[in-house]
């Protein structure tokens, strides 16, 4: 089958099966749900703010990851009952006042009820990641194409095979109360509940890692991690300490690279490709093996932010990513990903032609070894308790499945010792796996016992195999070790005990070279730009010298315009430059994409013709995307919900922006800006749709008006340009705003950011 027929029947499948559970539950339909009508009109649309409280949704199977007997059970706390209990269940008649010797008395030490209430309360924190503290998270199901396989036994790829998962995507640098949208890697780590046990991928949004060694992570943190004296800058890189680091490890430029270009500030979690970064064995059914590189491909496409963008979010929206992610499940724009593999033969020296697959600071150029989809995810639930999931999540690199294994790459080998070492002190015990979203579905029986925050409650006398007390001796003959894990027998290179690496890691430009050389020319302005304000921001000189060294031994245009931005000479390359073949695959521009899911705002006037409103309402949803109005005032416009006001909406929010009218500023706003020559007077328009306007237009957004929206365009300035659809009507402009954000951008209007 057509692979692009088999991923949107699977993302059909999944959809139209959460449509039929919305309608059984007599929920509003799912917008955006193929065959799914337009909601009512009527009804509010998502997003809603605030949110109501959650109601219990009653769809197990796709709600919960576990599906545990704790889950099932009522939990009074979590029900809003209408009285209050202790923790140990009594009831309670006030929870307002503590006990006192008298209304205007001292407090007595007697009041067990305040006692408890205030300690629990200032034991809520734990301690945030070291790493990836700031994440979002969902639920969702993983349905295999089976065409993996040939190459791997895995049961939860085989044909249809259906896996529930929940994925926490993060960034890196900052701490659990920063910004989503700094420049930064972005973490994707997905948990598969398979039969055989948790599957965990724990990727970023970048192929590549700074270091070549794990014993290096420590190292690299410290450097990117707020400096210790003044504990500034949060969750940036554009520091001393960063640079000091990737300048002197030049190892890191591969993946400095990528978090300089657009890369480093996705639009959306839900439009960014996620990276198992190391290279895994597998192995099928009759023992053969292969080497992989797993990647997820968003169906939505790559899309990026604007560095304006990301900075006006860091104020107005600093949880952008987590509000975007979760008011599009809500909304029923269910974001989606292919799992597609890269498959190596498996050789004794585990490179594939000249790259070396255990080095992590290399890719494997898509148009060299094609990524083959092997699978869809499909996100369709956000999680219930943020704490209880997304905080409690604990992924790890060991986690794998049989037919799945790790290589000898030694950024994975230190991996597998980190992530359960920080969890037994972040997560306070050695325990956490019998937390609701870390348990497996399958059943465990590991023999660990007791340890802080044990729950299970073991029966029999003999924690210990082979025994002969507790019935069974299950490693012995008679034994069922049919799908058991085992690590897939692979030879291992002797050699004398040493702190060395191979000569094949000390590459460190060539593929640096190549993504530069492969990126469209507003990628590569964007990219110039990046490194002239991140080194800009540092105080060495030193530094930022060191820096435009690897930039020279990069690309001598690079190197020279950031050199003129610091203000400093150019140096000569210390290398002779590499050029391999560029890789079209690593460039977000050109491409079509579905507008499943885009958010378009919709400018109202009251006051003016609101005829086409409820037709390109109705066309918007029917498209899979989700209209937002934006109005004057909150309340209604026209007899439908006013979601952003001007003073609450900016552009940065939206994929695109539509004008159904052009509102004049209240009599009593301030004075708006002078009128333009040539234009509308600005003044006549509301000054902050006049704003929303030129943003837009600056982020070269696709831009729609009709009636009297086209004189709001012109009182911003805005005429003839590529990309805006003008005149027409209302549902004709949508249809041609719709056709030229496939592009996400108008990339002709770059770069003017
Ligand atoms: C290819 C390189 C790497 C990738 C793709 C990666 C990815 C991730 C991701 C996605 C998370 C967040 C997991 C979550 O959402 O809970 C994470 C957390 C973490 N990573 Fe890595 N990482 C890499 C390298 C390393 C290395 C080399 C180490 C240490 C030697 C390390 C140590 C940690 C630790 C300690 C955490 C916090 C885990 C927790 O508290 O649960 N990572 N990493």
């Amino acid at each position: 089958m057509d692979p692009k027929q088999l991923a949107k029947d699977t993302f059909e499948k999944v959809v139209g099966r959460l449509a039929e559970k919305a309608a059984e539950l007599a929920e509003p339909p799912v917008p955006g749900a193929p065959g799914v009508e337009p909601p009512q009109l009527e009804e509010p649309t998502e997003p809603r703010a605030p949110l109501p409280p959650k109601p219990d949704q009653g769809a197990p199977e796709l709600r919960t990851a576990t599906g545990t007997e704790v889950d099932a059970k009522p939990d009074a706390r979590a029900q809003h009952e209408t009285y209050l209990t202790t923790s140990t269940g009594a009831r309670l008649r006030d929870t307002d006042h503590s006990l006192k010797a008298g209304e205007r008395g001292p407090t007595l030490l007697q009041d067990h009820h305040l006692r408890e209430k205030i300690t629990h309360f200032d034991h809520e924190r734990i301690p945030e990641r070291v790493v990836h503290a700031r994440g979002a998270g969902a639920h969702g199901v993983f349905v295999g194409y089976g065409n993996a396989d040939s190459v791997c036994k895995a049961t939860f790829l085989r044909e249809g095979v259906e896996t529930p998962t929940f994925v926490r995507f993060s960034t890196v640098l900052g701490s659990r109360g920063s910004a989503d949208t700094v420049r930064d890697t972005r973490g994707f780590a997905t948990k598969f509940y398979t039969s055989e046990g948790n599957f965990d991928l724990v990727g970023n949004n970048i192929p590549v890692f700074f270091i070549q060694d794990g014993i290096k992570f420590p190292d690299v943190i410290h450097a990117g991690k707020p400096h210790p004296d003044r504990e500034i800058p949060q969750a940036q890189s554009a520091h001393d300490t960063f640079w000091d680091f990737v300048s002197l490890h030049t190892e890191a430029q591969h993946h400095t690279m990528w978090n300089m270009s657009d890369r480093g500030i996705p639009r959306s979690y839900r439009t960014m490709e996620g990276f198992g970064v190391h290279t895994f064995r597998v192995e099928n059914d009759a023992g053969d093996t292969s080497l992989v590189k797993f990647h997820w491909k968003p169906r939505l496409g790559v899309h990026s932010l604007t560095w304006e963008e990301a900075q006006l979010l860091g104020g107005i929206d600093p949880d952008f990513h987590r509000r975007d992610l979760y008011d599009a499940i809500e909304s029923g724009a269910y974001p989606a990903y292919e799992l597609g593999l890269q498959v190596f033969p498996d050789n004794p020296e585990q490179v594939f032609g000249d790259i070396d697959l255990l080095d992590p600071t290399k890719i494997v150029p898509e148009e060299l070894a094609p990524v083959q989809p092997v699978g869809l995810m499909v996100l369709t639930a956000n999680p219930t308790n943020f704490f209880a999931e997304t905080e409690q999540v604990a992924f790890h690199v060991g986690h794998l499945v049989p037919g799945i294994d790790a290589t000898d790459d030694p950024l994975v080998q230190a991996r597998l010792f980190s992530y359960v070492d920080t969890q037994l002190s972040r997560l306070g015990g050695p325990n956490f796996n019998q937390l609701p979203v870390n348990r497996p579905h399958t059943e465990v029986n590991d023999m660990f016992r007791d340890g802080f925050h044990q729950h299970a409650v073991h029966a029999g006398v003999a924690p210990y195999k082979p025994n002969s007390l507790d019935g069974g001796c299950p490693f012995h003959a008679g034994a069922d070790l049919e799908g058991s894990f085992e690590h897939l027998p692979a030879k291992v290179a002797a050699g004398t005990k040493v702190r060395a690496q191979p000569a094949s890691f000390d590459d460190h430009f060539s593929q640096v070279r190549q993504f530069w050389l492969s990126m469209s020319p507003v990628e590569q302005e964007h990219i110039i730009r990046a490194y002239t304000f991140e080194l800009g921001k540092c105080y060495e000189q030193v530094i930022k010298e060191r820096q435009l060294q690897c930039l020279a031994n990069i690309d001598a245009r690079l190197c020279s315009e950031v050199a003129t931005g610091l203000g400093l000479p150019a140096p000569q390359p210390s290398i002779e430059l590499v050029d391999l073949d560029p890789s079209p695959a690593l460039s977000q521009v050109g491409e079509a994409w579905p507008p499943d899911g885009r958010m378009v705002g919709i400018v109202v006037d009251p006051d003016g013709d609101l005829s086409a409103l409820s037709a390109v309402r109705s066309a918007t949803f029917g498209a899979g995307m989700v209209p937002l109005l934006i109005g004057p005032h909150g309340g209604e416009v026209g007899g439908f919900p006013v979601q952003r006001t001007f003073a609450t909406a900016r552009s940065v929010e939206f994929d695109a922006v539509l004008l159904a009218g052009a509102p004049v500023p209240a009599p009593d706003a301030l004075p708006a800006r002078d009128a333009k020559a040539g234009a509308a007077s600005s003044a006549a328009i509301d000054p902050r749709v006049v704003l929303l306007l030129e943003e837009a237009f600056r982020h070269c957004k696709v831009i729609g008006a009709w009636g009297d929206g086209v004189a709001a365009l012109e009182a911003a300035g805005i005429t003839e340009a590529p990309g805006v659809v003008r005149g027409g009507s209302g549902p004709d402009v949508l249809t041609g705003v719709q056709e030229q954000m496939a592009f996400h951008r108008v990339w002709e209007r770059f770069p003017q950011s």
